[in-house]
């Protein structure tokens, strides 16, 4: 990632010595300089990618830093090239973009032109006209307080092209199911152009905070009224039905490994099933709170298929009452799977993965 290997080792010796005892330091230096200096002159042992598929899986495991499991269940989908690209853009540092902030008349010029008084190499984005995407970091971003003047906020291009699937016009009553920390609630929010409302529901009350304040930050208070409550009960509390309703469910997040180094060896596969459940309740409650000839649209910031076409499947299986709708012409065409749902795939379109499904309610 750049950093000159004595570096790499004096860090990871220094955080050896604190997490583990400090003794410790001393094998740690001895095994990561052996490493630096065999890789050095060339001679750097390295897995063979060779044998059975488990053997294969877990040599491309060793060779990329990713856990066995995942490895070979993209290896199963993807096939080997593909699955090299992907661990490839996880370990590469992450790329960020930021949102002008149109409710508070911010143009994606002008943000460009800010951002180049504090040098951030920025360019504008190719698939959404108020998004920039930025080179190297967001510190001089944060330092140079443009979130607290609420010029724009920081947001994925997937989570912009999400907002896309839903479509919020003026007038629009939203409900926004799994809204912390805001990223979609607030974008939804600037496109109503104060007319209309975001309700921005969350199980997390430190999380929905943060949301609150950056609405006041951006200008999108007057438009969005926060619950901090389960949706299921939420759902059961009220008798609102919205024009639009978006789940963007808790999920594995395995479309986001290069932003949460940490993340790929914090989940299991059981976690994963686990996901999958709470995903198929938060949708059906969600579902109760669409209007007749409303819009449900269920989102995830994961690549893996239980938790997007396995949900879509098993969801329309049991609501008659739910038609889905393909997202062309919502979304550029590159994001348009065959089935009609929104899908980027980080190594393929160079930005977080997500998936986004569109359902319309029947008028009975
Ligand atoms: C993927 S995050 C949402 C990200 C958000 N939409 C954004 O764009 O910033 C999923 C959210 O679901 C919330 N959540 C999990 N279980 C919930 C439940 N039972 N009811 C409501 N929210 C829940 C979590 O607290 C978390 O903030």
């Amino acid at each position: 990632m750049g950093t000159p290997p004595h570096a790499a080792v004096n860090e990871t010796v220094k955080l050896a010595k604190v997490a583990l005892r400090q003794g410790a330091g001393a094998l740690v230096n001895g095994v990561l300089r052996t490493i630096s200096r065999d890789q050095a002159r060339g001679e750097l042992l390295e897995p063979k990618v060779e044998g059975d598929s488990r053997s294969q899986a877990r040599a491309l495991a060793d060779l990329y830093s990713h856990p066995v499991w995942m490895v070979r269940r993209w290896l199963c989908r993807f096939g080997r090239s593909e699955t090299i690209a992907l661990m490839d853009w996880n370990n590469k540092p992450p790329t960020y973009s930021l949102r002008a902030n149109s409710a508070r008349r911010v143009s994606r010029k002008s943000l460009l032109e800010t951002l180049n008084e504090l040098n951030v190499i920025s360019e504008p984005s190719s698939v959404l006209e108020d998004f920039v995407r930025v080179s190297g970091g967001l510190q001089a971003v944060i330092r140079g307080g443009l979130m607290q003047r609420g010029l724009c906020s920081v947001q994925d291009e997937s989570g912009g092209l999400v907002v896309k699937v839903i479509d919020p016009q003026p007038g629009d009553i939203i409900i926004d199911c799994c809204a912390a920390p805001g990223g979609k609630a607030l974008n939804m929010a600037a496109c109503l152009q104060k007319e209309g409302k975001v309700f921005a529901v969350d199980i997390n009350k430190g999380k929905l905070s943060l949301l609150q304040n950056a609405a006041i930050h951006l200008g999108v208070d007057d438009v969005v009224i926060t619950e901090c409550s389960d949706l299921c009960s939420y759902a059961d509390r009220h008798d609102l039905l919205a024009d639009k309703v978006l789940v963007d469910a808790p999920c594995s997040g395995l479309g986001v490994l290069s932003k949460r180094a940490d993340l790929r060896w914090r989940k299991t596969s059981t976690e994963l099933e686990d996901m999958v459940n709470l995903q198929s309740i938060l949708l059906r409650s969600a579902a109760r709170l669409v209007k007749p000839g409303g819009v449900l649209v269920y989102s995830t910031c994961s690549i893996e298929p239980e938790e997007n076409h396995g949900q879509v499947y098993n969801f329309l299986g049991c609501h008659r009452e739910f038609k889905l709708e393909s997202v062309e012409g919502y979304v550029p065409k590159t994001f348009v799977t065959r089935e009609g749902y929104f899908a980027s795939l980080p190594h393929l379109h160079n930005m977080d993965g997500a998936f986004a499904a569109r359902f319309v309610r029947m008028r009975v």
